[in-house]
C-alpha cells in the first residue's frame, strides 16, 4: 500500500507455530519472507505484528529520501512513538535527523530515538547509492540518536572451521555500549573462508522475535533458512538482500551455497542478548 509517492509498506500478520506447521512453500513465503526491500528512490516497510517490528528498505539515489509516517502506526510522524536503527549496507551516505548529520559508511549503523520529527536519507553517490536497512520498534523512552560504527561493536568470535560455522558476530547494542534502546537489539554476523553455517547449533528466545536480513550473498547462490518449532523445521530458500521474520517459537539458523553476511534484530521483552534457550541437535525433528 502507498503511503506517499515514495513511501509504501505491507503488513505481515503473527502466524502460530500450528498454523505455520500446516503451510506449504508459498504461504511460508508470503508470511515469513520479504523478497524486495531495496528500491531505488523507494522507502519500503514492512509491518510486523511479532512484537510490531518494522523491517524495511530505503535507497536515496539523486535526490535524499523523508522518513515519512506509514498508516499501521496511526502517528503523525514514524518516530512519534518509535526508534529506529538504520544499517547502510550500500555506498557511503548520510542521515539527518533534526538538524544533527550522521555520515554513515558501509556497514555503519544509526541509532534514532523516540520523537525525533524530521529525519532524511541521502546517498554521497547516486550512482553508487547507500542502501538503509531499517528496523523500527515502539519505544517507550526517548534515547539520544547516535552514530555506530563496526569497529565499535562487540566482537564474539564463534565456531570451528570442521563445523564450517567459523564466524563473527558484532553485537552494536550490549550492556557496555554508548548507545541505549528501548527494544531494539541488533548486530551484524560476518564468516571465516569456506564457512557457511550461521546460528548452529541453533536457539529460540519466545520473549523477542528476530528478523535477519541476507546480504552480500552472490546473485545466484542461495542461504537455505531454517525455521519452526524444533520438533517441527521448515525452510525457506533466500536469495541476496531479503529478509525473514522469525517469531518468537521459531528456530532462525541458515546455511549459504555461498559465503554471505547477515544482520540480525531483535525486538520484545528484554534487550539480553544472552537470554536464549539453546536447543540441542538431538531434538530438532
Ligand atoms: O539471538 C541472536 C541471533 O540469533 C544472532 O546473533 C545469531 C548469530 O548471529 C549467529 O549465531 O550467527
Ligand atoms: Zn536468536
Amino acid at each position: 500500500m502507498n503511503d506517499s509517492p515514495t513511501t509504501s509498506h505491507q503488513s505481515r500478520w503473527a502466524i502460530d507455530p500450528v498454523a505455520a506447521a500446516r503451510m506449504g512453500t508459498d504461504e511460508l513465503r508470503q508470511n515469513f519472507l520479504i523478497e524486495k526491500l531495496f528500491v531505488l528512490g523507494e522507502a519500503r516497510f514492512t509491518y510486523s505484528h511479532y512484537d510490531r517490528m518494522i523491517v524495511g528498505g530505503l535507497v536515496p539515489g539523486s535526490e535524499k529520501l523523508q522518513l515519512e509516517p506509514i498508516r499501521p502506526t496511526g502517528t503523525g510522524s514514524f518516530l512519534e512513538r518509535r526508534e529506529l536503527i538504520a544499517v547502510n549496507i550500500g555506498g557511503a551516505g548520510s542521515i539527518v535527523a533534526d538538524g544533527e548529520r550522521f555520515e554513515v559508511g558501509t556497514r555503519d549503523m544509526v541509532y534514532l530515538g523516540r520523537g525525533l520529527n524530521d529525519v532524511s536519507f541521502a546517498s554521497d553517490d547516486g550512482s553508487a547509492p547507500a542502501k538503509f536497512y531499517i528496523l523500527s520498534a515502539p519505544a517507550h523512552a526517548s534515547y539520544p540518536a547516535m552514530l555506530l560504527k563496526i569497529d565499535q561493536a562487540k566482537r564474539l568470535d564463534l565456531g570451528t572451521p570442521e563445523t564450517c560455522n567459523k564466524r563473527s558476530i558484532f553485537q552494536f547494542i550490549h550492556p557496555e555500549a554508548k548507545v541505549r534502546t528501548c527494544q531494539l537489539v541488533v548486530g551484524l554476523t560476518t564468516f571465516a573462508p569456506g564457512s557457511v553455517w550461521n546460528t548452529m547449533p541453533c536457539h529460540i528466545h519466545d520473549r523477542r522475535m528476530e528478523a535477519y536480513l541476507y546480504f552480500d550473498l552472490p546473485e545466484t547462490a542461495r542461504v537455505f533458512h531454517m525455521m519452526g518449532e524444533p520438533s517441527e523445521t521448515r525452510h525457506l530458500v533466500v536469495a541476496n538482500e531479503q529478509a525473514i521474520l522469525s517469531p518468537g517459537w521459531s528456530i532462525h539458523s541458515g546455511v549459504g551455497t555461498a559465503s554471505y553476511a547477515f544482520i540480525w534484530a531483535m525486538a520484545g521483552d528484554n534487550v539480553d542478548y544472552t537470554d536464549i534457550d539453546a536447543v540441542a541437535l538431538a531434538d530438532l525433528r
